[in-house]
């Protein structure tokens, strides 16, 4: 049985003190961490602050993304070698936002991904396709793509521990959510597409979270489908009162 887990993506939302309050209201609940992995991907600027807030507890800190050097002339950016350093445990790679806005392509995923393994950093890998690539009926064949192209030149157990978003970017702060069974069989093909590049025990072993307008009244349903291991969540993460409610629901998945 795969463990369930469920990440807030922040974004480019709250300050260091609604950060902080957040986690206190948080570390009141008790999310049992047996059977819920909890992840916040938090600005860089705050990572070092609620690692320390959330030691001991059943919260783990992610970044939203990272450079695949370990240091250099990168005027802005963060290493994995530093993300480690803080305590940092998982990392987003490949967001949408990120290919579309700041020009990350396959092939940068794959140096990431590559260099969080060297940074004992789990990659949280997304991939998912645009409104127009659906309706031409490409979306299994741009997401299997990206998922071999993120994962190329990794071990069997790499793979394993990765973590890959399904998010189609339709879907992501539109309100508009794929059903369970069309996210469902995105997140299969995606196993699929690891089990013939990897073998059947990394794609029995492997998790793919649904992301894209994931809140309290859907993530039920989106969870109770077979190949869906969690969520990536970004508007309903940014309340404790609504996180806590999608922590709930992959509790009792
Ligand atoms: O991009 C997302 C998470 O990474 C999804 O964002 P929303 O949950 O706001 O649609």
């Amino acid at each position: 049985m795969r463990k369930r887990v469920i990440a807030g993506n922040w974004k480019m939302y709250k300050t260091l003190s609604e950060a902080k309050d957040f986690v206190e209201q948080l570390r009141e609940k008790q999310v049992d961490s047996s059977k819920v992995e909890t992840v916040i991907c938090a600005p860089a600027l705050f990572l070092d602050q609620l690692v320390q807030a959330t030691k001991d507890s059943f919260i783990s800190i992610g970044a939203q993304t990272m450079h695949e050097e370990k240091e250099g002339a990168f005027t802005g950016e963060v290493s994995g070698h530093q993300l480690q350093d803080l305590g940092v445990s998982y990392v987003v790679i490949g967001h949408s936002e990120r290919r579309q806005y700041f020009n990350e392509t396959d092939d940068t995923v794959n140096k990431k991904v590559i260099a969080a393994f060297e940074n004992n950093l789990t990659p949280i890998i997304c991939v998912g396709e645009t409104l127009e690539q659906r309706e031409q009926n490409e979306t299994e064949s741009i997401v299997s793509a990206q998922v071999m192209a993120a994962l190329e030149g990794l071990t069997e157990e790499s793979v394993e521990n990765s973590i890959i978003a399904y998010e189609p970017i339709w879907a992501i702060g539109t309100g508009k959510t794929a059903t369970a069974d069309d996210a469902n069989d995105v997140c299969q093909a995606i196993r699929e597409t690891i089990l013939d590049g990897f073998g059947e025990e990394v794609a029995s072993s492997v998790r793919i979270q649904y992301g894209g307008s994931v809140k309290p009244e859907n993530i039920e349903e989106l969870l109770s489908k077979e190949h869906i291991d969690g969520a990536l969540v970004g508007g309903a993460s940014l309340q404790a009162d609504s996180f806590v409610k999608l922590l709930e629901a992959g509790e009792n998945a």
